[in-house]
């Protein structure tokens, strides 16, 4: 059977894809959803001329280094001054109060001095000092954040500003994952000589976690339809908007994912790609669910979510980025001439502080069963098929997972 080329595998699995609906959220909640519609200013801000210093509200022609002025009030933040600022005179101010009509300069206190309702002026001002205009922030009907954008900290903070309470975001993409294997157990459970631990379900469901997906963990399925088929059928049933299989998608005589998904109904989109790690994935819809069948090898597993479930989610999500950001380095170390599967290069950084230049240098062994390797590793280095043999300094493509927050 031909091997399908990544970007047409990735091409596929985003394709026909609805984005999920809008829901409407509390700002405190916000942080790390996908913004649904463009965010708009409510108000203006700041709403009045403001003071940015606590001082003496004048005018600047009477501010003069030397003149003295006759004090007529007080405008503090929230309680502005009602009068005006007439010739000669000066109202004391505090940071983010208005400043009164007729005043165009705030004098800073430490420039002045008190002689009972007089203030004397050291040292003069212009025009305009230590005034925030109106509108100066942002002004009512400006459009601020974009549909497609993840709302951080700093947005949030604008929105707020902007006097939006709720803010619309796309639903949480629900990600139902099912383990497969007769070999496996859950951490910290009793481990048997032929057993392993169920290392890959945690690892993608915090990847789903961390790009705004719900995660529906549905354990871990023994090899037998029975068992594979009921938990499918949980995965429909709790309209889960994908469903993860982890193992059992190769072409032993246990690899059972892709008969039991058949079987459900499962329309295959592709199966086995020219892709290493990541050989046997599966993609295929059953009914509005769209299905990844992972590989059981732990980095098969993790790869194949960073370059195919990540977008997906995006992707449902509305993201205006749905693919990882990709990046130049140079290689620190020679590396083989690939053949027909592109690789993804487990790799570490060596970071030339002259130059700012990335090196990365492949780790060793690339076995796919390696989760310490994959922890070590700071990026994939990708290597497309038959690239030819790099050299130290050649330049390369890679993904950041550090920078991803992987
Ligand atoms: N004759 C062939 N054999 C294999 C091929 C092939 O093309 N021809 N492909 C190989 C490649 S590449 C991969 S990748 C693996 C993927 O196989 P499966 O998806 O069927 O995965 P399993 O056999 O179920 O498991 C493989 C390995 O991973 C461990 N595993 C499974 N699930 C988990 C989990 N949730 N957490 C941690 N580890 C897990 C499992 O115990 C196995 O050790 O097939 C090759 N074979
Ligand atoms: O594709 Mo498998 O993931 O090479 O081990």
């Amino acid at each position: 059977m031909s091997l399908l080329p990544v970007a047409d595998a990735l091409a596929k699995v985003v394709a026909n894809v609805t984005t999920l609906p809008a829901v409407n959220v509390p700002i405190q909640l916000a942080r790390g959803r996908t913004l649904a519609s463009t965010i708009t200013a409510l108000r203006t801000q700041p709403n009045f001329h403001a003071s940015a210093m606590d001082g003496y509200a004048v005018r600047a022609e009477d501010a003069s280094d030397g003149a003295t002025l006759d004090l007529i009030g007080e405008s503090a933040a929230g309680h502005g001054y009602a009068g005006r600022v007439g010739e000669k005179q000066a109202v004391r101010i505090f940071t983010g109060a208005p400043v009164p009509d007729g005043a165009d300069a705030v004098v800073i206190q430490e420039n002045t001095r008190r002689d009972g309702n007089r203030v004397i002026i050291e040292s003069g001002v212009q025009h305009g000092a230590n005034i925030r205009g109106r509108g100066l922030d942002f002004a009512e009907g400006t459009e601020a954040l974009s549909p497609g954008s993840v709302i951080g900290p700093r947005d949030i903070a604008l929105a707020a500003a902007m006097n939006h309470p709720r803010l619309p975001v796309r639903r949480k993409p629900k990600v139902a994952i099912l383990a497969t294997g007769d070999e496996l157990v859950l951490p910290g459970q009793a481990v048997g000589q032929d057993q392993i631990v169920a290392s890959n379900t945690f690892a993608i469901a915090a990847l789903v976690e961390a790009e705004g997906g719900e995660v529906l963990d549905l354990g871990i399925a023994s090899d037998d339809f029975p068992a594979l088929e009921a938990a499918i059928k949980r995965a429909r049933s709790e309209k889960a908007d994908i469903l993860v299989t982890i193992g059992g998608a190769s072409v032993g005589d246990h690899d059972l994912i892709q008969t039991a998904l058949t079987r459900e109904g499962m329309t295959l989109g592709f199966w086995k790609i020219a892709m290493r790690p990541g050989k046997p994935l599966l993609h295929g819809r059953l009914g509005g669910m769209h299905i990844l069948g992972l590989p059981g090898n732990p980095v098969s597993s993790v790869v194949c979510s960073v370059l195919f479930l990540v977008p997906l989610l995006r992707t449902l999500l509305g993201r205006s980025e749905t693919g990882l950001a990709r990046r130049k380095a140079v290689f620190a170390a020679p590396w083989p001439a690939n053949d027909l599967r592109e690789d993804y290069i487990r790799a570490r950084f060596i970071l030339d502080d002259a130059s700012g230049i990335i090196k990365v240098a492949p780790l060793a062994p690339q076995d796919s069963s390696l989760v310490s390797v994959l922890q070590r590793a700071d990026c994939l280095v990708i290597r497309p098929p038959f690239a030819p043999e790099a050299k130290p300094g050649d330049v390369c493509e890679i993904i950041d997972l550090r920078a991803a927050g992987y």
